[in-house]
């Protein structure tokens, strides 16, 4: 049976409700009255109450369209009720005028039109204007105002006469007739809500939906199950996910580690919405992350891209022959050698030759990792459901001594030989590990087999081969504008010390092929290069040198002393530098 609730705007309306509803035995007619906000009001709890429709008239019922989500239907002004008003109307001696809301007035106009009446028409959008158009039309000499309750009361307030437009038997039929054709189209479409919402329940994935200020509007039932949505707002790899997602407008996707568990996240912009698809990561899916991925302490790949290690030198060739050799074994091995000269490009050709399947390679960052992921490492499943990847631990000189000893306990107690562990520090290690800031057992469990990368300086012979690989990989990405080296251009980079090794040499590589004018990188090009990175090293060797222990007046006295000293104590240029007058510069120095 449909559940109907009538709220009508005036008596007479009720009253002929009532009637009616005794006549109707497939729609439970509750009838109440109320105008506009009341009307409203009254409405707003229906949803709640199992109503399937609403019945309203007029001005009410365009209001309680905007406060509902279930269908409102109005009781149309049917051209018998104008007629029937109008024959009344012309009865009345004065000027007359209709004001309503469009649904009265456009019928009332085709009448008027159609008999040559002469009544004036005026269409409101809202209650609010009635008042200014009514004390209007009194100024100029209308007597009597025809339309819904609003003109009604308001035309008495004004000392007009107001003459209500009343709803006959038709109009209501008609009306009860509507009912039911939004009921049946409704419940329809409401079975297919029901068959679309268990299909997203039913789906493996979490699947959430966000509005533009960031609150969950919708989660399927494992969505709802896996996260807490609060936990997951709190997540910075879930919240620049949705942030980039915004920014781009476009699918982005990430793989997070949330609740223990590894997640490749989805997320697209849907209208004004955005769409989060959660997907357990299984360890044999492919995932490749983008270059420009932003940094996170725990990585999963499982790219099978391979990278060849590039290089004439006897010394490269000799990592290249330990690489062959480890990778027949299981055990872990430890990569030291300066930052950029290629540790993880060594490990992961380690984990490419050692795995033949979709095996993950996971990246523990050790800079990045907290304490407190470490532990959520522990305390999960993590290293079962991975136990046949490998896991690169990324700077392990860079865990505190509490993070070392949990490091160790993890491999100590694992019993499971399957997991593999591949290990990168600075060269020093030997030296910490004596000193004991390094936990020294966790290093003779780690460092079984070894390989030394040595710096790029000491191998000098591999610059030419690496320059010509990396001028090759910018291709695909800038085009092919540029193709070569000049001969002494080469020269100065081999000469160079590459302090930041590989990494270093790639990124200067990167610079000069966009700055180059030419299909060769010129001698005078990698001149200018290098002489913007030694003025950058001169600034981090004089930001190095300041000790910032002591107060902000004594930083700043170091600064400036700093300053002075590469002025060659020329107290107005090293003041101008700073952007201070001479005579601060001096009384700062006191
Ligand atoms: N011999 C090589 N042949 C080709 N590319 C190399 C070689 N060595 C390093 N690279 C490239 O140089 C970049 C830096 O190397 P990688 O990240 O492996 O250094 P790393 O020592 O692990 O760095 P970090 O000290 O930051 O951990 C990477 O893009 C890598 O692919």
């Amino acid at each position: 049976m449909i559940k109907a609730l009538v709220i009508v705007p005036y008596e007479g309306l009720f009253e002929m409700m009532k009637e009616i509803a005794q006549e109707v035995d497939d729609i439970q007619l509750q009838i109440e009255l109320g105008n506009l906000y009341e009307g409203v009001a009254i409405a707003k709890g229906a949803e709640n109450n199992g109503y399937h429709v609403i019945i309203s008239r007029g001005g009410t019922a365009s209001m309680i369209q905007e406060a509902v989500s279930i269908p409102v239907i109005d009781i149309q002004v049917s051209g018998y009720d104008v007629l029937r008003i109008l024959t009344l109307v012309k009865g009345f001696s004065g000027k007359a005028a209709i004001v309503g809301f469009s649904n009265i007035t456009q019928g009332a106009a085709t009448i008027c039109k159609l008999l040559d009446l002469d009544i004036k028409i005026l269409t409101i959008t809202n209650d609010i204007d009635v008042k200014e158009k009514l004390a209007n039309l009194k100024k100029l000499g209308y007597e009597v105002v025809i339309g819904d309750v609003v003109t009604v009361q308001t035309a008495k307030q004004l000392g007009l006469t107001g003459v209500l437009i009343t709803s006959g038997k038709e109009a209501i039929t008609d009306a009860l007739e509507e009912t039911r054709r939004s009921y049946r189209l409704f419940s329809r479409l409401q079975q297919d809500v029901t068959l679309f919402q268990s299909i997203l329940d039913s789906n493996e994935q979490a699947i959430g939906v966000i509005n533009k200020e960031e609150k969950i509007i919708y989660g399927n039932e494992r969505f709802n199950k896996e996260f807490h949505w609060m936990k997951l707002e709190n997540s910075t790899d879930v919240k620049k996910l949705i942030q980039e997602t915004a920014l781009r407008r476009e699918k982005q996707t990430k793989i997070v580690h949330i609740n223990h568990s590894f997640w490749k996240v989805t997320s697209y912009p849907k209208k004004d919405a955005i769409v989060l698809n959660f997907e357990k990561n299984l360890p044999n899916q492919a995932i490749l992350q983008g270059q420009d991925a932003i940094l996170n302490a725990i990585e999963f790949h499982t790219s099978a891209s391979y990278i060849p290690i590039s290089g004439k030198s006897e010394l490269i060739q000799k990592v290249l022959k330990q690489i062959d050799q480890y990778s027949k074994s299981e055990e872990p091995v430890w990569i030291s050698g300066e930052k950029g000269n290629g540790k993880e490009l060594v490990a992961h050709s380690i984990y490419l030759k050692r795995k033949t399947r979709n095996e993950p390679f996971i990246t523990l960052r050790c800079d990045l990792l907290s304490a407190e992921q470490l532990k959520d490492l522990m305390n999960g499943d993590f290293f079962r459901t991975y136990a046949n990847g490998v896991i690169y631990l990324q700077n392990i000189d860079k865990l505190n001594s509490y993070m070392q000893k949990e490091l160790y306990q993890i491999l100590k107690n694992e019993n499971d030989k399957k997991l593999q562990w591949l290990v990168s520090s600075e060269d020093n290690i030997e030296e910490k590990v004596k000193n004991g800031t390094f936990h020294s057992d966790l290093y003779s469990i780690l460092a079984q087999l070894k390989i030394h990368i040595p710096p790029l300086r000491e191998r000098r012979k591999d610059i030419e081969d690496l320059v010509h690989v990396f001028i090759s990989e910018l291709h695909p990405k800038y085009g092919n504008g540029v193709v070569g080296i000049r001969l002494d251009a080469l020269e100065k980079i081999m000469n160079y010390d590459w302090p930041g090794n590989v990494e270093q040499l790639k990124q200067v590589i990167e610079q000069l092929f966009l700055q180059s004018h030419s299909y060769y990188i010129e001698k005078e090009e990698v001149e200018t290069v290098f002489k913007r990175l030694e003025q950058q090293e001169k600034n981090n060797e004089t930001l190095r040198h300041i000790d910032i222990s002591g107060t902000l007046e004594e930083i700043e006295k170091q600064v400036i002393t700093k300053v002075l000293e590469e002025e060659g104590l020329n107290q107005s240029k090293a003041a101008k530098r700073l952007g201070i007058n001479r005579s601060t510069l001096w009384r700062k120095l006191k």
